[in-house]
């Protein structure tokens, strides 16, 4: 997903969610006693969740607020759009990247994602390099993504036609690495621990969101569907179709018999999770306990 404007335009769930979310852990944050806070943000898209709802919560005289996103587009997009903000920028990050920009390391008293994680297949690395990002004293992190959503059942539907399936054969890197999980929320705790988290709580929340009518429908697909952009445009409106047909024939769809009647029901599962990095002597003593502790059950 690279169209930037398209997204800013088209992107009410994902502010909806975000909102939510974050009215109710602002409080639960560990900001810093000199408010002073550094905060990165993983996968900002456009920046407008970032801009409208984090950079609020942040104490007046924060030191930096980074937005990070895969794609040069969204990064060149969301600079330009908040180029008068002080202490802010975006700049082009892949949070499943082997090594972080040695600039970026151990330099952040927060990190905070909204609807990215579910894009990056390998959990495992993004959240080692979500640690790393966290300074050496401790520092906290919240992700909001997606564990499952119907939108993957109707991309694997597309996939099995033979006029979609040569512009989706790797329709699985698009779907959640939680999506087929018979416990996302126990697989996520596992994760967050092996990369190093002490305390965290992991919550999986059922949402529903009503698209009303085709058109509104039709532009959310548009604007994060990661498929278009290889499929011809004199193609678009038919694949949009065939999205829609294949939404109706799972019953998602209800009311109305005008298009613009018509409404999409979708039902789906974020994970939200918050787990706290602490400081490096705090974690070498942990460590020195469990050690002696395994000591003395040896003997
Ligand atoms: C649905 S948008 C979410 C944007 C914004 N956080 C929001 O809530 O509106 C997902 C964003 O994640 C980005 N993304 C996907 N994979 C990524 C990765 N490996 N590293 C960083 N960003 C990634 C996409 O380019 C896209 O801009
Ligand atoms: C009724 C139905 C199948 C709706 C799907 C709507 C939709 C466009 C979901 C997108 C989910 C997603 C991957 C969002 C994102 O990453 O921002």
């Amino acid at each position: 997903m690279n169209q930037a404007s398209l997204y800013q335009r088209a992107n009410q769930v994902q502010r909806h969610d975000a909102k939510l979310i974050l009215d109710e852990y602002a409080n639960i944050l560990q900001w810093r006693a000199d408010g002073q806070d550094t905060l990165l943000d993983v996968g900002s898209g456009s920046g407008n969740v970032l801009m409208d709802f984090v950079h609020p919560l942040l104490p007046k005289d924060y030191s930096q607020l980074v937005g990070t996103d895969i794609s040069s587009k969204m990064v060149g997009y969301a600079n330009k759009c908040y180029h008068l903000y002080e202490r802010t920028k975006f700049r082009v990050l892949d949070i499943g990247c082997q090594q972080l920009p040695a600039e970026l390391q151990g330099r952040f008293d927060h990190v905070t994602s909204f609807y990215c994680l579910h894009w990056v297949q390998n959990l495992r690395v993004a959240l080692g390099n979500i640690y790393e990002l966290l300074r050496p004293e401790g520092g906290d992190c919240l992700l909001v993504f997606l564990a499952s959503n119907p939108v993957y059942e109707v991309y694997k539907r597309l996939h099995s036609n033979p006029k979609w399936s040569s512009y989706m054969q790797d329709v699985d890197q698009y779907i959640s690495p939680l999506h087929y999980s018979a416990d996302p929320v126990e697989k996520f705790c596992q994760l967050i621990s092996d990369a190093g988290f002490t305390y965290h709580n992991v919550e999986l929340r059922s949402e529903v969101f009503v698209y009303e009518g085709v058109r509104t429908l039709k532009d959310n697909v548009k604007a994060i569907c990661p498929f278009l952009e290889r499929i011809p445009s004199e193609m678009h409106e038919e694949f949009l179709n065939d999205f829609v047909a294949i939404v109706i024939s799972m019953n998602l769809q209800e009311g109305g018999n005008s298009e613009d009647e018509q409404r999409f029901i979708s039902s789906y599962k974020l994970i939200v999770a918050y787990a706290r990095k602490s400081p490096d002597f705090v974690r070498t003593t942990l460590n020195i306990n469990s050690a002696i502790k395994s000591i003395k059950n040896i003997k």
